[in-house]
């Protein structure tokens, strides 16, 4: 347990995203007067620690503090509250409600699409929480079903719109740059894409989005790369599943209009929903049919959407003159045909995994290529994207300094970067933020062995197969299908529809997801060796052992006999009565007198023999 500030303890990572790592905390004293919410001694929380390069910079350090009270004071039944911000020396975390559910992301995954009614419910209550945001000049722009969580209380689910404002805080120039979009290839707003000034209408076209997702399972715009998906949505119309019912899709295509002015707002996007999910049930009565049928007359307009700070021309108005448009549409219908097939090796909260392989991006031939097939960068998309307008490819900067990286480059890699989808997962002490001071290591003996090399993540999730729900297409039958899992208050003539033919997906994690890779069993360490003893003999003359062996043979012979000798009846039985030593001597002296002998008797029957 570790703690954040003095009034909380951080007790389990829940997840991490681009931004950061949240943990279930627990307070541990009442805050003081500057959080939204005090609360109790003992009180669970959720604590999003912002990533440390975040929080090493200074601008974002001066948002975090000038959005406090923004931040602070946005609270509505379908927005995770930030009750408290905490900066405590190179630490920032937002203090939230914890809420008890999965992210809609991930309960798509695991249960498959909803029912229409459901779905538009579900976002007719998303679409409450971004009119109250909008109202208040709150521009989300990172809507996606990752952001959404879903309050699992007395058997329903609500859903909850999180992470506002950190896209703001992100949006760092010392981080990016000032025309960078932050936000999820697949959820990204035409004008996002093309660095045109944004408004709240990019809320309302991730709702869009976001919608189209829960009725059939995934985002309509999908590519090999996250370059071709900006490109579709810049490109290409939204096409109709045939089973939706057609009050349903009349919502999701003005949603995703690409001109953001005529998309409707929040509070008219809410009320729409609420009416086509009454008209399009089975027991629906002929008037709410008929309202449903007509429910583009309801979807109007915001007449002054909320401006994102900060981007250029920022007043709603398209077009405006500073705009910076990278990507030329008209040449954006070149858009490879087919690859949305493509999107099944994609997956849309997943840029990571989408770096095409070498020469990928020239397939997709809507971008001038500044470097040619297989030139430096042709791996990368970001590599490929033009230079500013008016400026010919690798021509020096209005300085006379070489041009910077593109804006794009920058936002495509923040874009892939963002996309990592969270998981929940083991945190390695080494990345905690909270854990970044040197520790103190045990002194070694020997040098550690050199670490593993682990292939990185991400390139493991580029080549993961999909998972098999996205492989098959779902049934987008409303009549057809059950009523989802998430239940929302339905309409009082709501009745359950039928099973809905959706195969719930067989669990397969994705790679990013896997715990830890498990190590192949190491064999046990081996003993280290005993050091060398030293010789004895460190001028090691050669023979010397030798010579030590055969003398101390010949001392164990003498004592050995002397032991017997003085020990046993052995002089008894031999009758002299002398001493080991006389005895001995005697011996010696028999030997020599034996030789003594035998050279004289050779001598005496040599001489005698000689006469
Ligand atoms: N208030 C909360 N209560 C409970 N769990 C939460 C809360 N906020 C986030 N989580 C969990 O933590 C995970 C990570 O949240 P986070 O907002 O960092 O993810 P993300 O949206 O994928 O990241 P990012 O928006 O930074 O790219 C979520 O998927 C969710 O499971």
């Amino acid at each position: 347990m570790r703690p954040v500030g003095s009034k909380y303890l951080l007790e389990e990572p829940l997840g991490r995203g681009a931004t950061g790592t949240v943990w279930r905390a627990r307070q541990r004293e009442t805050a003081g007067a500057e959080a939204a919410v005090a609360g109790q001694p003992g009180e669970t929380v959720a604590i999003k620690v912002l990533k440390e390069e975040l929080a090493h910079d200074a601008d974002v350090v001066m948002r975090f503090l000038r959005e406090r009270s923004v931040l602070l004071r946005l609270t509505h039944p379908n927005i995770v509250r930030t009750r408290d911000l905490v900066v405590e020396g190179d630490l920032l975390a937002l203090v939230m409600d914890l809420i008890d559910g999965p992210d809609l992301h991930k309960y798509l995954r695991e249960n498959g699409p909803f029912t229409p009614v459901a779905a538009s419910l579900l976002t007719a209550q998303i679409a409450d929480a971004l009119a109250a945001s909008h109202a208040d000049g709150v521009v989300h722009r990172d809507l996606k079903p990752a952001n959404v969580l879903l309050d699992e209380r007395d058997g329903r689910m609500r859903p909850m719109l999180t992470d506002f404002g950190i896209a703001r805080l992100a949006d760092s120039p010392g981080l990016t740059r000032t025309h960078e979009f932050v936000g999820t290839p697949a959820y990204v707003a035409p004008e996002s894409a093309e660095g045109r000034p944004q408004t709240s209408a990019v809320d309302i076209y991730g709702a869009g989005i976001l919608l189209y997702e829960l009725v059939t399972g995934r985002p309509p715009f999908a590519g090999a790369t996250a370059l071709e998906v900006l490109h579709r949505h810049l490109s290409e119309e939204p096409q109709r599943p045939a089973t939706l019912p057609e009050p349903l899709w009349t919502v999701i295509e003005r949603c995703l209009r690409k001109e953001p002015a005529e998309r409707p707002s929040a509070e008219s996007l809410a009320r729409a929903l609420r009416v086509v999910a009454a008209g399009i049930g089975v027991h629906s009565a002929p008037n709410e049919v008929e309202a449903a049928l007509g429910v583009g007359a309801l979807l109007t307009p915001d007449p002054s959407p909320a401006p994102v700070p900060e981007t250029p021309g920022a007043t709603g108005v398209p077009g405006a003159a500073d705009a910076t448009q990278v990507l030329p549409t008209g040449s954006a219908a070149a858009a490879t045909p087919g690859a949305y097939d493509a999107y099944d090796a994609y997956d849309p909260n997943a840029a990571t995994s989408v770096l095409p392989p070498v020469g990928a991006a020239d397939a997709t031939s809507v971008l001038p290529s500044t470097g040619g097939p297989g030139g430096p960068g042709a791996a990368d998309p970001t590599a490929v994207m033009p230079p500013v307008p008016g400026a010919p490819p690798g021509s020096p900067g209005p300085g006379g300094q070489p041009e910077a990286p593109h804006p794009w480059q920058t936002q495509l890699r923040a874009a892939r970067e963002r996309n990592e989808q969270t998981q929940i997962q083991y945190l390695d002490p080494s990345e905690d933020p909270l854990r970044r001071r040197p520790q103190r290591q045990p002194q070694r003996q020997a040098p550690p062995p050199p670490p593993r090399q682990q292939p990185p993540q991400s390139q493991g999730y580029r080549q993961a197969p999909p998972p098999p729900h996205y492989q098959q297409q779902p049934s987008y039958g409303y009549p057809q299908q059950q009523p989802p899992q998430y239940a929302p208050p339905p309409p009082a003539h709501y009745q359950p529809q039928q099973p809905q033919p959706y195969q719930a997906p067989q669990p397969q994690p994705r790679p990013q997801q896997q715990p830890p890779r498990q190590q192949p069993p190491q064999p046990p360490a081996r003993e280290p060796r005993e050091p060398r003893r030293r010789s004895a003999n460190p001028m090691h003359i050669p023979g010397l052992g030798c010579l030590k062996g055969c003398l101390f043979v010949i001392v164990l012979f003498v004592i050995g006999g002397w032991l017997i000798w003085e020990l046993t009846p052995l002089q008894e039985w031999i009758g002299t009565g002398r001493g080991w030593w006389d005895q001995l001597w005697a011996m010696g002296e028999g030997v020599v007198n034996w030789i003594g002998h035998l050279g004289g008797s050779t001598g005496g029957s040599t001489g005698g023999g000689a006469p």
